[in-house]
């Protein structure tokens, strides 16, 4: 951001006309949220956030709304472009105690916060919260660490939080997705900067998503493994195994011992069935593209031996649940020169990888370092991190997509996608926002069990998107 800010201003573009098109979104989102000619209230900081609060609250007054504005700080002490902000607020600057409003913009800090909010600032972030209109914040809810999405301190809870030119991570990663409220991406007329750090969306790996050609069949669709685990752990490889299908492959085998496979046969009828000890007895078949193993399977030698000789195959490899376990603390053994996505957790994140320092974006570039391996690293806030250094965060999953087996579902919709030669770091991206669409499209209440079928939907509009 502070990038592309500074090559505009080095183009030409004046500071101060970036911050009048930033007070512009900031007013046309408090006019969405309060009433024509209501009260609001816009709480000011020292900085350019607290600029962004004058300039808004000049173009919310001119637009008949009452407007009050409270400086938290002395006027005399703005500099630049929030001082020049500020003498373009005709009317008086009052001190933070705030009157009752319709609405409360929150312009107090915005990315230049440096540390915890204490005293003035503490109090005044604990008066929007206590106030009980809604709160519109400018660019983060102020006491919210833009970088990290943590809170060093208190932090306000905003209903909406209008940013600039792009999501940064604090407005993905929880906590701060939720003080945020609503986001809403304003243009200011920034220029594109390239970045590696991304919010998941199709434009992402729409590129790179495999579509069958007339002439395809099942075998150039993509011929994908799922190793099953043991009778009565079989549930996990048939949730994956129909999801592989769903996203595309071809054909799919479900292997494992016999008594494994019989309970597959009473479930499933699409799914290829084969009974084996070892992969290696099926990695014979050049047609395989894919292989996953995980879930299900159980932590124990016979696991390990498995995803050791996956591990030396040549195919792409999707490792889950109890395959990352059975690795505990070598993440080392996991470099390959094939495609891998490992799919962790945060509990099987530590186990493989051990504590690791900072956000959550950073830990899982730490740890796709440290593997070679694409890492999906799950939860509400799912990041996906590449070795070369490009991550995702995900924010489209709604919260009952947490419920048993639908980690499964996951882990085969991005074997399905590597199994039709799509790149990983793409693949799994897709898997993710599919996925998280997928139980957006079932509803509450889901089970693991809907989300193959709600995928369909899903697909079909992205076939049908230009
Ligand atoms: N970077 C850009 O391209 C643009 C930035 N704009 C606005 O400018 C903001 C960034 O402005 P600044 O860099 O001036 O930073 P901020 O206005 O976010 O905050 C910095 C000020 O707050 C003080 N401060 C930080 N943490 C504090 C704490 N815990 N307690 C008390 N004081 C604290 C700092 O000492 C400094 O005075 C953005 O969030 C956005 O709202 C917009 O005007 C549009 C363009
Ligand atoms: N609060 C939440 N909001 C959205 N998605 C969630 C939430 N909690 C978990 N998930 C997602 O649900 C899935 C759960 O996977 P996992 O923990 O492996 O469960 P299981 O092993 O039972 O399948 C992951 O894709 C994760 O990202
Ligand atoms: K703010």
């Amino acid at each position: 951001m502070r990038a592309a800010e500074q090559e505009a201003i080095a183009a030409g573009t004046p500071g101060f006309t970036l911050m009048r098109r930033a007070a512009a979104a900031v007013a046309r989102e408090a006019a969405a949220m309060a009433p024509h000619g209501a009260r609001v209230a816009v709480l000011c900081g020292p900085g350019n956030n607290g600029g962004d609060g004058f300039v808004a609250a000049a173009l919310l007054r001119e637009a008949g709304y009452a407007v009050s504005v409270h400086l938290l700080g002395e006027a005399g002490r703005l500099k630049g472009d929030a001082a020049e902000a500020a003498r373009l607020w005709a009317g008086p600057v009052e001190g933070p105690a705030l009157p009752p409003a319709a609405l409360l913009v929150d312009a107090l800090f915005g990315i230049g916060l440096n540390r915890a909010p204490e005293g003035a600032a503490a109090a005044a972030i604990a008066a929007m919260n206590a106030h009980g209109a809604p709160i519109l914040a400018v660019d983060v809810p102020s006491g919210l660490d833009a970088d990290t999405g943590t809170a060093p301190g208190v932090a306000v809870q905003a209903a909406r939080t209008v940013t600039f030119h792009t999501a940064k991570p604090g407005h993905l990663l929880l906590p701060g997705r939720d003080l945020c409220g609503a986001l809403v991406v304003a243009d200011i007329g920034l220029p594109e900067t390239p970045g590696r750090l991304f919010r998941n969306a199709t434009a992402l790996w729409g590129p790179h998503w495999p579509r069958p050609r007339g002439h395809s069949h099942k075998y150039t669709r993509g011929a994908c493994l799922v190793w099953s685990g043991p009778s009565l752990a079989t549930g996990a490889a048939r949730l994956s195994a129909m999801t592989a299908l769903r996203a595309g492959a071809g054909i799919v085998t479900l292997a494992g011992d016999h008594a494994a496979l019989t309970e597959h046969a009473a479930h499933v009828t699409a799914p290829l069935l084969r009974v084996a000890e070892m992969p290696a007895e099926l990695l014979a078949d050049p047609r395989l593209t894919a292989c996953l193993i995980g879930p299900g399977a159980g932590v124990n030698p016979a696991t390990l031996a498995r995803v050791e000789q996956l591990l030396a195959c040549d195919r792409a490899l999707v490792l889950d649940a109890d395959a990352l376990t059975v690795l505990a603390g070598r993440p080392e053994a996991l470099r390959r020169p094939h495609p891998t996505v490992l799919t962790p957790h945060e509990g099987e994140f530590r186990t493989l990888f051990g504590p690791l320092p900072g956000p959550k974006h950073e830990r899982a570039l730490a740890a796709a370092r440290a593997s070679g391996s694409v890492v999906i690293l799950k939860g509400a806030d799912t990041v996906i991190a590449a070795p070369d250094g490009r991550a995702a965060i995900n924010d489209n999953a709604p919260p009952w997509l947490a419920t048993a087996g639908s980690g499964d579902v996951l882990a085969g919709l991005v074997a399905g996608l590597l199994a039709q030669g799509m790149p990983a770091f793409e693949a799994a991206c897709a898997a993710v926002f599919l996925h998280g669409a997928a139980s957006t499209e079932a509803g509450p209440h889901l089970t693991a069990e809907d989300l193959p079928a709600a995928l369909w939907p899903v697909l079909k509009r992205l076939y049908e998107a230009p």
